[in-house]
């Protein structure tokens, strides 16, 4: 059925989208990354982020996590709580002395502040988000003495802690074995069935497939942005993987 009435249409688009960003440029001091991005994220739907090696995939994640500031252009992010962030595990600060418990809980600070005690609830999101990632049973282990995918789960594990209805990944799958992709996977697909809307940047084609949309980016531009089989065509496989 068509709508013929625009302000409806643009409500009903306006909804549907997470955030919006258009003419966005970002980078680093000196090194310009993006450029001149405009698209969407939808609402409560996954997507995935795609592209080569040094494409702007954990640039533009860092930009809509709010960690990088854009030097230009605009970002609207519909209603909602401040986003979850689940940078790449090697900028996540490995070798600090923690235990996987208390890099779950540091998920639970934003809500609660740095400085007041865990409360009952805290403490049941964080058993709750250990228990989804198959983490619980590491809970007293230091996160430095864990293997790479564990840690990856501590990480996805304190995402998911912070109860944002946006979470942001940068390469959830990377570094686990088949079983644990798998279960990644299948979390995902979960949360947002559950209402999360989910954004994660990923090398990991299938991953890729399963999403409802993907931004293809090559060299710091937005070169596609669709369902899986308007983006993931022929020739920008064999570009990205
Ligand atoms: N902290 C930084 N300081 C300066 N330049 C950076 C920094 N982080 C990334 N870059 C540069 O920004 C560009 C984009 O990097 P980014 O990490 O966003 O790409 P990516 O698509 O996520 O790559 P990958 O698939 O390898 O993770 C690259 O040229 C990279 O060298």
């Amino acid at each position: 059925m068509f709508n013929n009435n625009p302000r409806e249409t643009r409500g009903t688009e306006e909804r549907n989208q997470r955030v919006r960003f258009t003419g966005l440029d970002a980078g680093y001091p000196g090194r310009p990354v993006l450029r001149q991005l405009s698209g969407d994220i939808a609402a409560l739907a996954m997507t995935a982020l795609v592209g080569p090696n040094g494409s702007g995939k954990s640039t533009l994640l860092g930009v809509l996590a709010g960690v990088i500031q854009a030097t230009a252009g605009e970002l609207r992010y519909s209603e909602g709580r401040p986003p979850a962030f689940v940078p790449q595990r090697g900028a996540a600060g490995d070798a600090l002395p923690l235990t996987v418990r208390q890099t779950v809980e540091m998920g639970r600070w934003g809500a609660r502040g740095l400085w007041r005690r865990p409360t009952r609830q805290d403490r049941a999101v964080v058993d709750s988000a250990m228990e989804r990632l198959a983490v619980a049973d590491l809970a007293a282990r230091q996160l430095g003495e864990l293997s790479g995918g564990q840690r990856q789960r501590v990480l996805i594990a304190q995402g998911l802690a912070q109860q944002s209805d946006l979470l942001l990944l940068d390469e959830p799958a990377t570094g686990l074995d088949p079983e644990a992709r798998g279960r990644i996977a299948t979390l995902l697909t979960e949360l947002v069935a559950d209402g999360t809307t989910v954004v994660q940047a990923t090398h990991d084609l299938e991953a890729a497939r399963a999403a409802d949309a993907c931004l293809l980016l090559d060299e710091g531009r937005l070169v596609g942005q669709g369902t899986p089989e308007q983006v993931l065509t022929a020739t920008a496989l064999a570009r990205a993987w």
